[in-house]
Order: C-alpha cells, then sequence, then structure tokens
C-alpha cells in the first residue's frame, strides 16, 4: 500500500492513547489512515522563528509520524493572518465587504507555499500518495510539481467554494484557480460549493465539466466530487461516557435548575453568525414573555484569530450586545444569557451537549459544522434534544430533519426556538432517528475513505449526495 503524506495549514500531533489525550475525530481518522499506510503528517508548527531555516521537527507518537516547521512572524502575517485569514476566509464565506487584499499578503502566501514545498518534498517518495488540506494551501499542488514531483495528489477544501461573481472579486483569482490545475482530484465539501467551483471553471477559464466531474482545460484534466465530512460517532459516544463528560453533563444541570438548556457552541467567527443568533433570542424572548425565566441559553465561543482586526471587533460587539439583552430581561435569580469567550476539552463539550435541549448552530455560511453532528451524537435516543440549524451550513446537505432556518431571520430564529422548546417527545425522537443515521453514515471514516479511493484511481468519483429538503 502506497503511504499517505497529508499536509495541512495546522498539524494536530497525536497524544499517546496511554495518556487518554482528546483529540477531534478529524484528527483521529487521519491518524489511523497515515497509521495504516506508515505515512505523514507535514505543516506548521504554529510557532516562529527569527528565520525560516526549513529544520523539521519529526515526532512519531503511537505509530503516526508528523513533521513540521516554524515560520517567521512576517509569514504569520502575512500568510496566515494575510492571505488565508483577511483575504480568503472572508471571501470564502461570502464577505466581499470584510475581504482585504494587500499585495503583501499574495506574495507572503506564495512565499510560504513554495517554502512548504521545498521543505515537504524531500520527504516524499515516488509511491507515495499526497493530500493537501484548505484554503491556506491551495497552491501547493502546483510548487510540488515544479519540484518534479509526478505523484498522485489531491486537494481538498474544507471551507465553502463562493459563487463566480463574488471570486472574480479577487485579485488574480485566475492564477489562485489555475493553480489547482496540477491536482489529480480537488474536493469539496457539497454539491453546492462543487457547481459554484464548476461554474467559475466553465465561465471564467473556458473549460468543461463532464458528467463525472472531471474538469477539461487546455488538455489538462482534473476530477472533482463532493466529499462531505463528518465525526467519529464511535469515539463521540466514547467522549460521552467518561467521567469530564459525566461531570460537565451534572454541572449544566444542576446551574440550569431545571430550566430549558439551550447551547451554541462556536469559534468566535463572524461566519457563525453569532450576533444574528443573539438577535434572534432576543426577539424570542420579547415575543415569548411566559419564557422568561424558564430557559437559558449557553455560548460557548473560544477566541479565534485574534490578530486579525475583525475578529477582535465581534469579540467587543457580542460581548454589549450580551450585555445588553441580559440587561434587559433578566431577574435577579436568572440570566437569559451565559456567554463563556473559553475553550473545552471535547468530552466536556460532549457532557453539555447531552444536558441541552436545543442545539443552536446557525452560521452564515459553514463548509461543513462539525458542532452540529457533535450535537445529535450526543442525544440520549430516548429523549433527544432538537438541533436548531442554518440552511447555509455545508452540514444542512445531510442533516435535513433539523428545524432549518435562516440565520439572518430573526423572525425565523426566534419561531424555530419556540418550536423546539415545544416539540413533543415523539416528533424529537422521530427527527433524531434520521439525523443519528446520517452522522453515522457520513462519518469521517467514510469521507476519508471516499477521498483516498478516488484519489488512488480504485473509484472513479465521489458517491452522490442526498437532496437537501425544500422545508423543515
Ligand atoms: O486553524 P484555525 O485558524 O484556528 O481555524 C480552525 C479551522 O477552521 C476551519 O474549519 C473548517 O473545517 C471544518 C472541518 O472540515 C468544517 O466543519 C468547518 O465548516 C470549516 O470552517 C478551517 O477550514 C480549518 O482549516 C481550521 O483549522
Ligand atoms: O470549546 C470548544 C469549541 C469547539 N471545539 C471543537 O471544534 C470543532 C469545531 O468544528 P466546526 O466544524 O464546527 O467549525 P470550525 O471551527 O472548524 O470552523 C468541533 O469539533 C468542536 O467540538 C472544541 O473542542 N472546544
Amino acid at each position: 500500500m502506497s503511504r499517505l503524506i497529508v499536509i495541512s495549514n495546522r498539524v494536530s500531533t497525536p497524544k499517546p492513547r496511554s495518556s487518554g489525550g482528546a483529540q477531534g475525530g478529524l484528527a483521529v481518522a487521519l491518524a489511523a489512515a497515515l497509521r495504516e499506510s506508515r505515512g505523514l503528517w507535514f505543516g506548521w508548527s504554529g510557532e516562529t522563528a527569527e528565520e525560516f531555516t526549513g529544520q523539521i521537527n519529526m515526532q512519531r507518537v503511537d505509530g503516526v509520524t508528523t513533521a513540521t516547521v516554524d515560520l517567521e512572524e512576517q509569514d504569520v502575517d502575512e500568510y496566515y493572518n494575510g492571505y488565508a485569514n483577511r483575504t480568503l476566509w472572508p471571501l470564502f464565506h461570502y464577505r466581499i465587504d470584510l475581504a482585504e487584499y494587500d499585495r503583501s499578503f499574495g506574495s507572503g502566501y506564495e512565499r510560504v507555499n513554495q517554502r512548504f514545498a521545498e521543505t515537504v518534498a524531500p520527504l516524499i517518495e515516488p509511491d507515495d500518495l499526497v493530500w493537501v488540506h484548505d484554503y491556506h494551501l491551495v497552491p501547493l499542488g502546483q510548487q510540488l510539481r515544479r519540484r518534479g514531483l509526478k505523484n498522485r495528489i489531491g486537494f481538498f477544501l474544507h471551507i465553502p467554494w463562493p459563487p463566480q461573481r463574488l471570486m472574480v472579486s479577487l485579485p488574480f483569482h485566475e492564477r489562485l484557480v489555475r493553480s489547482m490545475l496540477d491536482y489529480d482530484l480537488i474536493g469539496l465539501q457539497t454539491e453546492e460549493w462543487l457547481e459554484s467551483f464548476h461554474h467559475y471553471v466553465t465561465r471564467e477559464l473556458g473549460g468543461t465539466v463532464e458528467p463525472d466531474g472531471t474538469i477539461e482545460i487546455d488538455g489538462r484534466r482534473v476530477k472533482t466530487g463532493a466529499f462531505p465530512i463528518g465525526i467519529d460517532p464511535e469515539e463521540f459516544r466514547a467522549a460521552l461516557a467518561t467521567d469530564e463528560a459525566r461531570q460537565a453533563y451534572d454541572t449544566l444541570k444542576r446551574s440550569a435548575e431545571h430550566r430549558k438548556m439551550i447551547i451554541g457552541v462556536d469559534r468566535l467567527d463572524y461566519s457563525k453568525g453569532l450576533a444574528e443568533r443573539f438577535h434572534g433570542y432576543r426577539r424570542f424572548l420579547e415575543e415569548h414573555p411566559d419564557w422568561s425565566g424558564r430557559v437559558s441559553f449557553l455560548q460557548i465561543a473560544p477566541p479565534s484569530r485574534g490578530e486579525v482586526h475583525t475578529y477582535a471587533h465581534i469579540r467587543e460587539d457580542l460581548d454589549q450586545l450580551s450585555g445588553r439583552i441580559n440587561g434587559a430581561f433578566a431577574h435577579v435569580d436568572w440570566v437569559p444569557i451565559r456567554y463563556v469567550n473559553q475553550g473545552y476539552p471535547r468530552a466536556g463539550l460532549a457532557g453539555f451537549y447531552r444536558a441541552s435541549d436545543i442545539g443552536l448552530v446557525t452560521p452564515l455560511r459553514d463548509g461543513m459544522n462539525l458542532v452540529a453532528k457533535e450535537y445529535v451524537a450526543a442525544q440520549d435516543p430516548d429523549d433527544p434534544g432538537v438541533l436548531i440549524l442554518s440552511r447555509f451550513a455545508g452540514a444542512a446537505h445531510q442533516l435535513g430533519e433539523a428545524l432549518l432556518v435562516n440565520p439572518y431571520s430573526k423572525d425565523e430564529l426566534s419561531d424555530a426556538i419556540h418550536a423546539a422548546l415545544s416539540m413533543e417527545r415523539t416528533e424529537r425522537i422521530r427527527r433524531w432517528e434520521k439525523l443519528i443515521e446520517a452522522v453515522n453514515r457520513d462519518d469521517v471514516g467514510s469521507w476519508l475513505r471516499g477521498f483516498v479511493e478516488v484519489l488512488r484511481g480504485e473509484r472513479t468519483h465521489a458517491p452522490a449526495e442526498p437532496a437537501i429538503p425544500e422545508t423543515a
């Protein structure tokens, strides 16, 4: 079997199983594939050095080899904080109003992609299968080809692909997309993003798309497909069975004092629709005063990408917004919103999800959203909670039995919260059974196998995606 080489901006260094170290499903699944193929995971260490030396820090933990490099501060500013998170992230989440372009971001991005390529290329053997991840590394395949690599190289984008009319607002967009033609396979999360990508390729590059998703441009053929990422439901249920999860469950239940609990868990990111969610909850409190003191909303929002100014601003906005809502509606013995700017380990989150009657997952745009799937996996089959899910999250394509909402509409959010709080147990069970079936079916293992089999040429194209229902 050929070795798998995974390349991504961040590398999740495995924690020894003996230490009981918790990791996300993605890291666990990739680690399993890397272990099986005796492969390698390469990326940025998350650290900076005064000068880029290309010195690789190799580690081998539980049969998984990781190789990381430090970047210069200027690299981090221009590549990670700059082009990746100030240019591509907002644009790809349809926020051209927030997208910034600076020539230095573009050159920093190219420089880091070149540095990654020159550092990792000597570690790659002729039979290896190379899998590049995400918007930080779009041109990496091209850089590897320039260094003579003939291997099969695949690329998976974890975030949405924007409509062609937005994509063209990116300076030098054609150059970026043409660099992708050096991959053998390009994967997106859903058919919707895949369609946008195909649309761009046909309209802007004059390419053609064959029925199996292969694109052809100037004699070059690249396979494309939708591969929805998932969680590892078994691993998540195991997290739920730990003492840490039980403690988290008890703490939240005790603090709720028989009130209904609503939970949101998101990185502090404008794409997650947190302000709109708070406004929707406020609308619910205004429209349903009978629920005053009988429901509590816990929003967990760990800070993210704090060096990017748009992220610092949302933090200030949400502090004010939650304060205003609590000021307007709280009683001496009840606050409507508990807003926590801190991250929790997954086992703790599993307990919090289980203790909550509603999972409120309302991003304005999201490649997938694994929190939605984790919330479903954590529920009690005999008395499950209700998932309220944005129709603009990739996860809505698989989780059509959630209450699907337009996250921009306060009214829809308010109505959905009311419907969820009033939903009969039989209806909650009926919906949850469909949801858990989808979570189990489209799990992280089938995502990984699906992509790798097509990249290896063992399968011709991605499995078909079930149609998204028109109504919730
Ligand atoms: O590495 P950070 O800058 O701290 O950001 C965290 C990750 O955010 C993005 O996640 C995406 O991937 C998820 C899994 O496929 C998906 O469910 C979610 O919708 C996406 O937003 C980003 O794409 C990752 O590279 C980051 O590591
Ligand atoms: O305090 C927290 C908040 C989030 N997460 C995890 O971070 C991931 C978030 O993934 P998602 O796809 O929902 O969004 P992203 O942050 O990747 O855009 C999920 O696995 C969460 O369980 C976590 O471990 N602790």
